[in-house]
Formats: C-alpha cells, sequence, structure tokens
C-alpha cells in the first residue's frame, strides 16, 4: 500500500506583489518564478524528494523522506533570498489526491492565497521514520512513443506543443478521475504521475484512454520507493525497458 506525503508550496498574497504599487514586468516575473522553482527543485530534490511546478505561484512536491524541520529549513532559506514568502502544508495518504486534498485544507483554514496577515505558514505532519517502508512511494513515468518520428521532426514547434499538451490533459485529468493520481508535464514528452497502487492493467487503460480519445501514443515505466528519487529512477530504468522490449508497461 502507498502512504504518500505531499506539500502544498504556495506563495504568499503573490497575486496583490505582483501589481503592488503598479503592474511588475512580466519578465521579472516569469525570472522569479523559473528561478524558485528551480532551487525548490534542488532543495526539495537533494534530499530525495520530487517538486512539480503546477502553476508556479502554487507548486505541488512529492516530500517522503523529509521532516518539519527540512521544510522550515527550505521555507526560511527562500525567505532570506526572495522578495517573496512561501507557505508550506504537507500531508500523507493511501491516495496522492487523498495526501493532496488535506494538505491544502489545511492551508485554506490558515487564511486566503491573499491574506496579507497570512505568510510562511508551515502546517501539517509528516511520515514517522518506523512507519515508513520501501513501496510508499508510486511514481509512473509517461513517455509519447517516437514524439521526434511523428511531431518534433514533422511539424512546427508549437503544433507538436500542441499534440503533446493534448495527450498530458486528457492524460492528467484521467489519471486524477478514475486513479487518484496526480500527473505533471516534466518537459519535452514526459509526464510524470505520482500514483497509489495501480496495476499493469490500470496503466494499460490510462494509455489506451489517451490514445482513443486523442490520438496520442504513450509508453509508462513505474517505480516504488522509500522516496521519490527511488520511485523516479526505478521508473526511468522501466521506461527505458518499455523502449527495448517494444511494451507499452513495465514495473521496476
Ligand atoms: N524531463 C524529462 N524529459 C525527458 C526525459 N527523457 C526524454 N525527455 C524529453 O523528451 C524528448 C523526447 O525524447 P524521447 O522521449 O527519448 O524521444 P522519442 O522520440 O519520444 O522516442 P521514444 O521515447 O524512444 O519513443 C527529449 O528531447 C527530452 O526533452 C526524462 O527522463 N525527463
Amino acid at each position: 500500500m502507498t502512504n504518500t506525503q505531499v506539500t502544498h508550496i504556495q506563495i504568499d498574497n503573490y497575486g496583490p506583489w505582483t501589481v503592488t504599487p503598479e503592474p511588475r514586468r512580466e519578465v521579472d516575473l516569469q525570472t522569479l518564478q523559473s528561478r524558485l522553482y528551480a532551487d525548490l527543485a534542488q532543495l526539495f530534490g537533494n534530499r530525495d524528494g520530487y517538486i512539480f511546478f503546477s502553476r508556479f505561484d502554487n507548486m505541488i512536491a512529492v516530500t517522503n523522506g523529509l521532516d518539519e524541520a527540512d521544510h522550515a529549513l527550505i521555507q526560511e532559506s527562500v525567505g532570506n533570498r526572495y522578495p517573496v514568502t512561501m507557505s508550506l502544508s504537507v500531508a500523507t495518504g493511501t491516495t496522492p489526491v487523498s495526501a493532496l486534498g488535506t494538505a491544502t485544507e489545511q492551508l485554506q483554514a490558515a487564511g486566503s492565497a491573499q491574506d496579507d496577515g497570512r505568510r510562511e505558514v508551515l502546517r501539517g505532519q509528516t511520515i514517522d521514520e518506523q512507519f515508513r517502508t520501501d513501496t510508499d512511494v508510486q511514481l509512473a513515468h509517461f513517455d509519447v512513443d517516437d514524439a521526434t518520428g511523428k511531431y518534433t521532426d514533422q511539424l512546427n514547434e508549437f503544433d507538436t506543443f500542441i499534440q503533446i499538451e493534448q495527450g498530458y490533459a486528457a492524460l492528467m485529468k484521467y489519471m486524477r478521475e478514475a486513479y487518484d493520481s496526480l500527473s505533471f508535464f516534466v518537459g519535452g514528452d514526459n509526464v510524470i504521475a505520482v500514483c497509489p497502487d495501480l496495476d499493469e492493467a490500470e496503466y494499460r487503460d490510462a494509455c489506451d484512454h489517451v490514445r482513443e480519445a486523442v490520438d496520442v501514443e504513450l509508453k509508462v515505466g513505474v517505480g516504488r520507493g522509500r522516496t521519490p528519487a527511488d520511485a523516479g529512477m526505478d521508473a526511468k530504468h522501466a521506461l527505458e525497458e518499455c523502449r527495448a522490449d517494444g511494451v507499452t508497461v513495465r514495473f521496476e
């Protein structure tokens, strides 16, 4: 059984900040957002977590293995170095969707995203070391079949982008609704899904659904681990086996 620890990250009062005292230059906001994501990728990643940018002003991390002190240090480090602060809320669940649901509720209970008085909140519960297992995290690394041959080398970059995004949109929605999973575009033609305990038939069903809905062919490598880094690396190896053997789903 999976036990996913999810952290919801939200920049405090960011909307008002972007227009105070007047609208800030868009290039500066884009630079801030991408640098913050890069810093958090390192801060969470060096502790074996995974972070996904979702909307940039809000981000979602899988944090099995990080305790409250790790979260507090990450929060402080950003507060010291950026013109904005961020709130963190962490929760666990047998599915990623239920863990994120709890994390978000805790944050919403502490105040609005645009409440000037709600800053650097740190809420929630991490998994006690004694209860952690080697199968707590299940990550699935999806990849579009021959994206280079079908799209990148054939279409202009924007039309390729539309194809990949269509596949992503169909997959993220189906995985959320059918399988309580959180799927994130990570660049190129890749999507990483944070999943509960799904089996091979369920992953095949998701790939079938995307092919039928938007005519995008996927394959997927699945890994399990004590930390997101472990599960994610296993998923990559499993995906390499899909490529080598020409199969749609492979578990490591
Ligand atoms: N974030 C991330 N991006 C990747 C990874 N592997 C490949 N990519 C991206 O995906 C693009 C396409 O690479 P591939 O998926 O290897 O190529 P493909 O043409 O789809 O070929 P097959 O996957 O073998 O069917 C690359 O240009 C990268 O941008 C990965 O592990 N993580």
